[in-house]
């Protein structure tokens, strides 16, 4: 297991078995106008939805930094904090690979917002999400980071990658795991 993982802290002994990728995904938010920016993502997995700003965390750098590079890369932000809201397991029937995601809000960033090859951002109401055009997920997840509290989620799709067929979420203290 990747040393990077929380999955010991959350998961059960048969998920831990599987292979697990670590992901980062970072929403940035304009508090005063009560707005988040979003990503539609043009190729690649999750194609044609909206998202926050993320990928793989590579094997040199803090997960931290994966998902400030990536904000980087796909949107060209540079945040200049970070706030960890969450962690989400997606496990896809079929396949051997658990999605390990961590998520993310910056109110601190520099630069404007402009589109890249792999997404067009665009902002929206934080209270007016266009969930029929992102992750099944997102809607179970979200009014968690409205209401300032942290996550663990836990999500069991079908292969056609649209139906939930288990789902364990919640509310936690803390998401400074230790040994
Ligand atoms: C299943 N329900 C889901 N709900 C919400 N968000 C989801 C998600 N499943 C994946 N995500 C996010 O989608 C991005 C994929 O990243 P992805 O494009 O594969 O990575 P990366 O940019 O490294 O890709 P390249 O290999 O360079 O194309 C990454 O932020 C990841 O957290």
């Amino acid at each position: 297991m990747d040393p990077r993982s929380v999955a010991k802290y959350i998961e059960d002994a048969e998920h831990l078995q599987m292979a697990h990728r670590l992901y980062t995904l970072i929403f940035p938010l304009d508090r005063q106008a009560n707005r988040v920016l979003l990503g539609m993502k043009k190729r690649g997995f999750g194609k044609n939805k909206y998202n926050g700003f993320g990928g793989k965390v590579e094997a040199h750098e803090t997960i931290a930094a994966g998902a400030m590079r990536e904000l980087h890369e796909e949107s060209g932000l540079s945040a200049r904090s970070l706030d960890k809201h969450g962690i989400l397991f997606f496990y896809f029937e079929g396949d051997s690979v658990a999605m390990e995601v961590h998520v993310y809000v910056t109110g601190e960033y520099a630069g404007r917002a402009v589109e890249t090859d792999e997404m067009r951002p665009e902002w929206f109401d934080m209270d007016g999400m266009p969930f029929e055009k992102m992750w099944a997920d997102d809607p179970e997840w979200w009014p968690m980071v409205l209401e300032g509290k942290r996550f663990v989620g836990r999500f069991w799709f079908k292969n056609d990658m649209v139906t939930i067929t288990r789902r364990e979420v919640a509310p936690v203290d803390s998401l400074e795991f230790s040994g």
